[in-house]
């Protein structure tokens, strides 16, 4: 069967006797199970389940126009993927031999205890969830086709890894198991999250909160908000981010950051979807997924012991990971021209046109700030920029010659080749050989590209190539 749309799947109970279906039905909402469907007739289920799909099928046995022993098998027929339990008032140990045989979930006898019967759809529910999305992850494998490219159109890309990752995002969409987002600092994590909140498409709104540097009061407050008189200044109520994004997403940026105490109580809200404005004894509850984003190796901050493990374990039941630009260079020149774009129009100029080693000199380089940074570099160069072709020589002074300080300090301590080498320097000539063979191979045989590598023009590049062939290095 196809899935009619993301919204929660029903639970349909179906039973002869109107009085079970009605306190069956109220009491799985006082156990917040909804929607909930009811039939008296068991005639109509297949073709309610062709139109809307069913999360859990509670079934009679015993009905006077079709038995649920009659119904189970054609379900599980043309329905496989639907749970469905069977209840019945005589306890004949071989017809629940046979039910089961026959596919159902699990087998109640009339009357269920309330918590049984509870915990019983709660378990079919999400065996449901689980199969729903093991579903769509295999549709989207095979079909290597996006639902909703809408909500992806704000991330630019061409890639097969980022495409991987949309689609995770896509089958993982109807889930509201939390989300965690890894990647390194500037490959579009928040861009992500907003996927995944419009790809889900809550009703509510997505909110997000960057928790780094909160300490414990902070978070709690912006998060859970307040009860007028809670701490001196507290003259009202006050809601926090949670409220906020009821209905919705709480994205919750650098998580890695997030200080131990605060680790508990994000534990306890995921766990127990509930929790305390400060000053409150009543608890409120929360429907908002929580989608999270680090760049820190959590796995690290967890052995150091600074990180919680039963929190990661709770948050990583979906985990992206979003690879940094040098995995993915592909997508180098469509950022650079979108971002070339974005900054002509920004500072009110022609869009200027790239040169073409542009991206051969690009793609030598590591993006240590990934996406965030190409753009600061797109951004700088369209701002030096006057009119025509942009210039090569910016992006290389952009690129090679601004690092940090502490990058520079760095390079002279422990990146510098020479303070390595505990036997003879190189001579001239070697270092000249060493360096322009490296220049050519991380340019790819692009001589342009090269000579922009090693600060030289392209006639002079050739001309100490001609000199190192004739075997004079360059000596007149
Ligand atoms: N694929 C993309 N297409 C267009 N813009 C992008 C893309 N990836 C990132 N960006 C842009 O790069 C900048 C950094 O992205 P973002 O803030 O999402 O990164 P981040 O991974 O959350 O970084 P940090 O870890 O430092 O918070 C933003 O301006 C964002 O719009």
């Amino acid at each position: 069967m196809s899935e009619p749309n993301k919204k929660s799947l029903p639970i349909v109970l179906v039973d002869d006797e109107e009085t079970v279906l009605f306190s069956s039905k109220i009491l799985l909402k006082t156990a917040d199970v909804s929607p909930v469907v009811t039939m008296t007739d068991g005639r109509n289920l297949l073709e309610f389940l062709e139109e809307h799909g069913a999360a859990v099928v509670v079934l009679d046995l015993v009905m006077p126009h079709t038995p649920g022993t009659e119904l189970l098998p054609r379900i599980k027929e043309r329905f496989p993927e639907v749970p469905v339990i069977v209840m019945t008032a005589n306890l004949e140990i071989e017809i629940a031999v046979q039910c089961m045989k026959d596919g159902a979930f699990d087998y109640l006898v009339k009357p269920a205890e309330n918590s049984r019967f509870i915990s019983c759809v709660k378990r079919a529910m999400e065996l449901r969830s689980l199969r729903r999305e093991v579903g769509t992850l295999k549709h989207y494998l095979l079909e290597d086709s996006l639902q909703d490219t809408e909500a992806f159109a704000p991330i630019i890309t061409k890639s097969r890894k980022m495409r991987a990752v949309f689609q995770y995002v896509e089958a993982i969409a109807p889930s509201s198991e939390p989300v965690l987002i890894i990647g390194e600092t500037g490959v579009g994590k928040e861009l992500l999250a907003q996927a995944v909140h419009s790809v889900s498409h809550r009703s509510g709104q997505l909110v997000a909160l960057n928790v780094a540097g909160l300490d414990d009061n902070m978070f709690s407050d912006t998060l859970f908000g307040h009860r007028k008189g809670a701490f001196t200044g507290a003259n009202d109520n006050r809601e926090g981010m949670i409220a906020a994004a009821a209905g919705g997403s709480l994205f919750l940026d650098e998580i890695g950051d997030l200080k131990e105490s605060s680790q508990v109580k994000l534990l306890r809200l995921l766990q127990e979807r509930k929790y305390y404005p400060l000053g409150s004894d009543g608890y409120m509850k929360t429907d908002a997924r929580i989608i999270c984003a680090t760049n820190r190796d959590l796995k690290g901050l967890m052995a150091e012991k600074s990180f919680r493990s039963d929190l990661y374990f709770r948050l990583s039941s979906h985990q992206v990971r979003i690879p940094p630009l040098r995995e993915r260079k592909e997508d180098i020149p469509l950022l650079t021209a979108r971002f070339l774009e974005e900054a002509a129009h920004a500072m009110g100029k022609p869009v200027p046109i790239p040169p073409p080693e542009l991206f051969h000199l690009l793609n030598t380089y590591g993006f240590p700030g990934n996406v965030r940074e190409l753009r600061a570099i797109a951004f700088d160069a369209v701002a030096r920029h006057q009119s025509g072709v942009l210039s090569l020589e910016r992006f290389r002074e952009s690129v090679f010659a601004t690092g940090t300080p502490e990058e520079s300090d760095a390079m002279q301590e422990e990146d510098n080749p020479f303070k390595r080498m505990s036997a003879k320097l190189p001579t001239l000539r070697e270092a000249e050989v060493l360096l322009i063979e490296e220049a050519l191979e991380r340019s790819q045989g692009n001589k342009s590209v090269a000579a922009t590598l090693l600060g030289v023009s392209r006639q002079t590049l050739n001309y100490r190539l001609q000199q190192l062939k004739k075997g004079n290095g360059g000596r007149e």
